[in-house]
This record gives structure tokens, sequence and C-alpha cells, in this order.
């Protein structure tokens, strides 16, 4: 029985070609409830997401949830969707584009990028199996949230070494794990905000919002919730914000159980009902625009900080396709990269091989 996928044989000379693997979570491929069913099931089936047992797990997603969350999802990707498709999927191609480009003109060695995501496509699978087509036999597992959550950065891990699974010459792998409080980061963030303000006023107050996760997750030893506030201390910092200017919250609460606080519903109600002026919301752990800022925070959040009484509101977008993070991505990658940014030619002369 044939546990592992053939290989060529003989097996290419081992090579030092590099390749960048962008991972993201993943988007379904239409804004419909056919699409979303599939997607929704891939990830919500995932042990990292959800860690309910398995035998009552099941039973509530296939019996009720992948009933009724695909039709609603469905209505509000539609509210978000554009002519070239996903948002997610359409700013991820645009950053591999630049960051491809932009990597060619640091690192010397080959190389090659491809996107790969967590769920639905371009599955992980498709992405890896293309850079060993290519010739990589050394990969770079970049996931493009700033911020390590067992729920999101070990998510892509776990796809990544699924597909290993099947392999019997598996590449060499490194993985970037996290980049939340890195100067370049921080940096992209705090000039993509003050350009905003120097094009739209400043506001009273500055929310920060980042993706919630259950509460246990934390207690458990998840340290995103640390990584989160060093963020939004590092970026309140470098924008000069005093501690009344700003304030930090989590989105996205999904089920019963309790996520991080303060969560950004309350809070936009809250502040609200103070008849604040003028609040931005900026989504530093989010590397580009996607359903939980475009509907969740630019749409939904604006309605719930309006209708308790707020004034204006401003959603500042993702980083996306910014040319300062695409620096920050470069120069995070080519940090992750030493000793791998060493020619085949030069590595081959030193093993003494022709
Ligand atoms: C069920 C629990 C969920 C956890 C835990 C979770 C963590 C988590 N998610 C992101 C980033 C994104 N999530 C997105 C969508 C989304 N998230 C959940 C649930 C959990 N996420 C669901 C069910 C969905 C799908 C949409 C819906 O039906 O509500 C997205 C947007 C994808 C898109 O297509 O635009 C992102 C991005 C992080 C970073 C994270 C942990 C820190
Ligand atoms: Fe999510
Ligand atoms: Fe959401």
């Amino acid at each position: 029985m044939a546990y592992y996928n053939p290989e060529p044989h003989p097996p290419h000379a081992a090579s030092t070609k590099v390749g960048v693997l962008l991972a993201n979570l993943g988007t379904p491929d239409a804004p419909t409830a056919k699409a979303l069913r599939p997607y929704l099931n891939q990830f919500l089936m995932d042990r990292r997401v959800v860690e309910i047992p398995r035998f009552i797990w099941c039973w509530i997603l296939q019996g009720i949830i992948l009933w009724i969350r695909p039709r609603k999802s469905a209505e509000k990707y539609a509210s978000i969707w554009t002519k070239n498709g996903s948002p997610l999927m359409v700013y991820a191609r645009q950053q591999k584009a630049l960051f491809e480009t932009q990597l060619a003109q640091q690192l010397t060695t080959p190389f090659a990028v491809e996107l790969g995501m967590t769920y639905g496509n371009p599955s992980m699978k498709s992405a890896i199996e293309s850079l060993k087509a290519q010739g990589c036999g050394r990969i770079l597992v970049f996931p493009l949230y700033p911020q390590y959550a067992a729920s999101s950065t070990a998510a892509v891990f776990d796809a990544v070494w699924r597909v290993l699974l099947t392999m019997r010459n598996v590449p060499a792998i490194r993985t970037i794990k996290d980049y939340h409080n890195h100067p370049r980061y921080i940096q992209a963030l705090a000039s993509h905000i003050q350009t905003y303000w120097q094009q739209h006023g400043q506001p009273e107050k500055l929310v920060m919002s980042f993706h919630g996760v259950p509460k246990f997750h934390a207690q458990k030893g998840d340290p995103y919730y640390e990584q989160c506030l060093a963020t939004g201390k590092l970026l309140a910092s470098a924008l000069a914000l005093s501690g009344d200017q700003y304030e930090i919250a989590f989105q996205s609460r999904f089920g019963r159980q309790e996520w991080l606080q303060p969560y950004l519903a309350n809070m936009l109600d809250s502040l609200g009902k103070q008849k604040l002026k003028r609040l931005d919301v900026v989504c530093p752990g989010f590397s580009s625009d996607c359903l939980e800022t475009l509907e969740e925070i630019a749409m939904e959040g604006k309605h719930l900080f309006q209708s308790a009484g707020g004034g204006d509101y401003h959603y500042i977008p993702a980083l996306n396709a910014e040319s300062g993070w695409i620096e920050a991505m470069v120069t995070i990658a080519m940090e992750n990269l030493q000793g791998w940014d060493k020619s085949a030619v030069n590595q081959d002369a030193m093993h003494g091989s022709a």
C-alpha cells in the first residue's frame, strides 16, 4: 500500500532554491451558500479553531450550524465581494506579486513564492506541490498573522504538516511564528494611520480591534492576548497617543463561550452613548481587508456606534498592498532566510561537489 505520493526518481539533486509560502486563512470561492458550506465545514472542523469534543461538535456543526450559517454568511460576503473576487484573495494576490518583486531585489539565491490558504483555495497542498515542482528544497512558511494564535498560526503549520505527511522527499521547512512587535510592522501601521489622518482629519479616539479567540485559549497558554496588547501599546507609542486617546478591543465572537474582552460591540455601544464626535477603528492584526473588517467593522460597527448616539465613524483600511507593509514583509522574510540566502553554486562548492 502506498502511503506516500511518488517522487521523481532518481531524486533531484538537493536543491537550495528557496520557496516562500505566504499563508493566510482562506476565503470561500463565491459569496453563495453553496460555496460557504464546504469552506465553513473545513474551517470549523479544525480542532485548532473549535476544541469541543468531536462527537458533540460534529452533531452541532453538521446538524445545525451548516444548515443556517452558510446562507447568512453568504449574504455578508455578497456585500463586500468585488469584481475580482473576495477582498482577502484580491489583496493576497497583490501582496504576493509585490513581495515577489521586492524580494528579488534583496535575495540573490533562486526563489519562488506561492500563496497557500489554511482553508479553501489555493490550498496548502497546491502551494507546497507547486514550490516543490519549481525545485524548492527549502520552504519558509510565512503566515500573514502578525500575532501568534493557535487558532490561526498553528492552524497554518498543521495544514503544512498534513501535506508533508504524504511526501517521501520532505523539503526543509522554516516557520515564522509571529512579528507582533517587529519595528517594521509597527512602523508600517503607524505611517499608514498617520497618512490616513493627514487626509481625513484625526478622531477623538482610536480603537484597535483584534480578532477574538475563546478566553480559555489564553488561560491555557496561547500568547495571542499578550501579543495583541503589545502591538497595541507599541502602535500607540509610535503614534504618540496618550492612554485616553486609544482603546484595544476584540471582535468576531463566535458561539456562546466567553471570548477575549473587551468585546468591540460593547465598546462601540458605550462610546456611542458617550456621544463621541469622531471615532476611528483600525484592525492591526489583519494584514488584509476581509469579511471581518469590511463587513463587521466598517459596516456593522458603524451602525452600532451611530445608533447608540455616536458621531462620525471611520474604518481605517488594513495594510493590504501598502508599500511600507510589503517592505516590512521582505525584511521579516530576509531575517528568517538567514543561512538560506546562499546560492546553490556556493553551497555545492563548499561541499566539494561539481
Ligand atoms: C469559530 C471560532 C473562530 C476562531 C477561534 C477564529 C480565530 C481567528 N480568525 C482569524 C481571522 C479570520 N477569520 C475570518 C472569518 C471567520 N472566522 C470564524 C471563526 C473563528 N475565527 C468564522 C466562522 C469565519 C467565517 C465567516 C463567518 O461565517 O463569520 C476571516 C475572514 C475570511 C474572509 O473570507 O474574509 C479572517 C481573516 C484570526 C486571525 C483568528 C485568531 C486569532
Ligand atoms: Fe476568524
Ligand atoms: Fe465575523
